[in-house]
């Protein structure tokens, strides 16, 4: 009951792990959008920042710097003066060292404000990347100018630069009129960035506003997470698999050893059936086997279909005298002796059974009474001859009966009886045959 409670709580601790993992790996998997990415965060409050336009003042197109406390921008109105009309909202991001912001591993910056325009024209957004081989500090045209133009239903409020988009404009580069310029996008050293109008404006109104940027990277894939998660759980999965396999072994040798021990319990134990068997089964003064002996005896014969066998009664003669002339432990002895004398005689398939209190029965499967004649013999003279330890000569009568195929027991030993009954009446000492 104990072991089964054990076992119960701790099936019960591995399909709470199993769940607390789950849980986790959908949580990773969902977060992934936090975890999964660096960003950095730039609030116009905390740059410096000017507009300008190509007419600056009355002449051309004219621009209004907005600059609230949490929008700036600009207010811009777009006049067809000059060739390429323009309005430019320029933020300053360099550091105390003036070197610039390193964008280059960062895939996009998104941009919380609106840009509104007359008729759904464009909003360029520059980056100025400076370079030491031709940049001058101050002057942000020197720079690299990486650029992208939005459609304005693009940019109504809060819109996305993806910077895989960024491109350097051939008529920069023309510009720079220098041979160490190049049209390839850089963005680690990013000074100023330029939201303006873009290629050919409309006439009219333009209002740009501006609260904060958010630069992002990815630090880890998601495809990343999937494969670690994958690994994880393969590797989590194979080792509750090998933990089972370990405990099931561990049980199963506990359980061999018990079997074990069971089947050394069994083998003593069939060993001392046996024994009690066989002393269940014999006649504890004599050695011979008692009338439960007997019958077993008996009845393996007619199984096994031992035909012929001989049956023999022996009967000591006159016993009852020894005993009351040398008293009964002396009458015990020579039962004993007797017993020692016949076996002496036996085959190992031939047996001796007490039939009653000085009255033998031997048992000889397999053989007819001509071939056992001579041995009976032989016993009946073996007793007649041995030292008993009393003063006297001990003798015995035998009645042998031959049991035949489809012989009957009973009958057998009656007729065995009938014999012995003749051998006493003849004198004692003496061997008679029956049937
Ligand atoms: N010492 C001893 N005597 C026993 C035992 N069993 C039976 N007897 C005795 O055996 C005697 C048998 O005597 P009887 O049946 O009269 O036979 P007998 O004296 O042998 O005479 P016959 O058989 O006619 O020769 C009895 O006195 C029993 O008490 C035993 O285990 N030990």
């Amino acid at each position: 009951m104990f072991k089964q409670i054990r076992i119960y709580h701790y099936v019960l601790l591995l399909l709470l792990l199993i769940l607390g993992l789950m849980v986790a790996s959908f949580m990773l998997i969902k977060e992934h959008s936090n975890y999964g990415f660096e960003r950095i965060y730039i609030e116009m409050k905390d740059t410096k920042f000017s507009a300008y336009a190509d007419g600056n003042t009355f002449k051309g197109s004219n621009v209004k710097t907005i600059d609230n406390e949490f929008e700036k921008g600009f207010d811009c109105v777009i006049k067809h003066l000059e060739q390429y009309p323009y309005c430019v909202l320029t933020i300053d991001i360099r550091d105390i060292k003036m070197n610039g912001m390193d964008f280059s591993e960062f895939t996009e910056m998104t941009v919380v404000g609106s840009f509104e325009t007359p008729d759904n024209d464009f909003l360029r957004v520059g980056f100025r990347h400076f370079d030491a081989g031709y940049s001058l500090m101050n002057s942000s045209n020197s720079m690299k100018f990486n650029q992208m133009e939005l459609k304005s239903e693009e940019v109504k409020r809060n819109f996305v630069i993806e910077f895989d988009r960024l491109t350097v404009p051939s008529w920069w580069v023309a510009g720079m009129k220098k041979d160490n310029v190049d049209d390839l996008v850089e963005l680690n050293h990013i000074s100023y960035i330029e939201f303006s109008t873009g290629t050919l404006p409309s006439e009219g109104e333009y209002k740009l506003r501006l609260e904060y940027f958010v630069f992002e990277k990815e630090v880890m894939n998601i495809s990343k997470v999937y494969e670690y998660l994958l690994i994880f759980w393969a590797v989590f999965l194979m080792l509750i698999m090998s933990v089972i396999v370990f405990v099931l072994i561990l049980r199963l040798k506990a359980k061999g050893n018990n079997e074990k021990i069971l089947i050394e319990i069994n083998n003593a134990l069939s060993v001392k059936s046996v024994e009690l068997e066989l002393i269940s089964q014999t006649d504890a003064l004599t050695g011979a086997f008692n009338r439960f002996g007997l019958q077993k005896k008996l009845i393996n014969t007619v199984k096994n279909k031992q035909y012929p066998s001989i049956v023999t009664l022996v009967d000591i003669d006159h016993f009852k005298s020894i005993n009351d002339t040398f008293g009964h432990q002396k009458g015990d002895y020579v039962l004993e002796k007797i017993c020692e004398i016949i076996k002496s005689h036996l085959r190992n398939d031939e047996s001796l059974s007490r039939y009653g209190g000085e009255e033998f029965l031997i048992l000889m499967p397999n053989l007819s009474v001509s071939q056992v004649k001579d041995r009976i013999e032989e016993i009946r003279v073996g007793i007649q001859i041995s030292d008993m330890n009393i003063n006297r000569e001990v003798t015995a009568s035998f009645g042998v009966a031959q049991l035949n195929k489809n012989g009957n027991i009973k009958k057998i030993i009656n007729e065995a009886d009938k014999a012995l009954y003749i051998a006493k009446s003849s004198g004692r000492n003496c061997i008679s045959y029956g049937d």
